[in-house]
């Protein structure tokens, strides 16, 4: 492809990432993994370039492009090469009319701005994110794994972190095929830590997902007791289990829920667990330098659908713990409905319940929790509370 040519490439695919965000649509990089598959004449280095065109400009845009021509004139605007292949070749964009407008360029959109907790530094949510790798005790000893990673940095009071340059081919590594070490951003890691879940408790991961978080607590829980990974997505339920078998961690069990009838599933659960974990459908606002398209997807009633979820699903986990028992409410979100006047609205709706500072050196704290932020603790965005059952 020529250099023009993979511009136009870049702008076809910012359509399609467009439209796909206005309408709920897949992922930009499963848009991409399919552009290029009907296009077998792109190489490796053409694929490259047009990724990297396609990421530039969604980083650059906070707010959606009205096209992906919008999009890629307003990141040629700052960059006088790129503006220079806007040349009507063939296969080539147009040129640039003298008074055509690219999209501006931004961080946050500009409605979601207010709404972020006001210590959110604004600019690194879109910085680079560092491979943070966490080492499973179910099959490793820390020490021995991090010698595998001569490059890795040791993470203060993380000790089964390692985190690597981003981009790291962790993939070719032996620990990883052997199961030893999982990709796992520093801050997921801290919100499992504050779980505090030891061997032979019984602990609850209610919005498990794939289960990323659901493997750190087996770690902690040595393979010893209970642990029930639930959610409503039976495809990310499933992906739970080969990573499960991996990771050695046989002894989770899973549980289907049914979206808004869950409460009669995990009726038998009541007054039972030590640690119930709720990791909350959210906005995603901390994991933008991630999904940085993330943020041409959300909108104000998304937003309001989001908030009133995370409080239905804090109203039916509550019933679960035992007296005593430590539920743990975490977003990887920096909006502060979806936060800390969340965990306000909780601790108002129930009596017999208390908020404790999480106890890990980290994240600054914030109403009755912690605000992790990319800038303050290298880690992805995260809000997340302790909330101890007293009565
Ligand atoms: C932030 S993700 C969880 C990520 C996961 N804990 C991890 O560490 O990889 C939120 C999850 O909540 C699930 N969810 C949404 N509504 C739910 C509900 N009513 N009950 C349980 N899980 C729900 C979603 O399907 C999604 O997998």
């Amino acid at each position: 492809m020529t250099p023009s040519a993979r511009v136009q490439a870049a702008i076809e695919l910012l359509d399609a990432i467009i439209s796909s965000a206005r309408d709920g649509g897949p992922a930009a990089d499963t848009l991409i993994a399919r552009y290029f598959k009907d296009r077998r004449y792109a190489g490796s280095r053409d694929r490259r370039a047009v990724r990297d065109h396609v990421y530039d400009a969604v980083r650059r845009a906070a707010e959606r492009p009205e096209s992906g021509r919008a999009a890629m004139v307003g990141l040629a605007r700052e960059r006088p090469e790129l503006a220079e292949l806007f040349n009507g070749s063939a296969h080539g964009p147009a040129p640039i009319a003298a008074d055509e407008a690219g999209t501006a360029a931004g961080v946050v959109p500009g409605w979601i701005d207010p709404l972020l907790a006001a210590p959110v530094e604004r600019e690194a949510l879109l910085g680079r994110a560092p491979v943070d790798l966490r080492i499973n005790r179910l099959k490793a000893d820390p020490e021995r794994v991090a010698s595998f990673y001569p490059d890795a940095v040791r993470l203060s009071g993380l000790p089964e972190a390692l985190r690597l340059p981003e981009g790291a081919p962790v993939e070719q590594s032996d620990p990883w095929k052997w199961g030893q070490v999982e990709v796992q951003d520093a801050g997921s890691q801290w919100i499992s830590a504050a779980c505090g879940a030891q061997p032979g408790m019984t602990v609850i991961d209610l919005c498990a997902g794939a289960g990323g978080k659901t493997l750190a607590l087996a770690s902690a829980m040595a393979g010893k007791g209970t642990l029930i990974a639930a959610d409503t997505i039976r495809s990310r339920l499933s992906r739970l289990d080969p990573r499960a078998e991996r990771a050695g961690a046989t002894f989770i069990e899973t549980l289907l829920l049914d979206q808004g009838h869950e409460a009669g599933a995990l009726q038998s659960l009541h007054g039972r667990a030590d640690v119930v974990l709720v990791d909350a459908p959210c906005s995603g606002t901390g994991t933008w330098r991630r999904n940085p398209e993330a943020r041409w997807r959300l909108t104000p009633s998304r937003l309001d659908r989001l908030v009133a979820e995370q409080a239905r699903i804090l109203d039916f986990a509550a019933p679960l713990l035992a007296p005593g028992g430590l539920l743990v409410y975490a977003t990887c979100a920096l909006t502060d409905r979806e936060g800390r006047d969340q965990v306000r609205a909780f601790l108002a709706r129930h009596e017999g319940w208390m908020a404790e500072p999480a106890d890990v050196p980290t994240g600054r704290a914030h109403g009755d929790g912690l605000l992790l932020t990319p800038a303050h603790d290298g880690t992805d965005g995260f809000y997340f509370a302790r909330l101890r059952r007293t009565a």
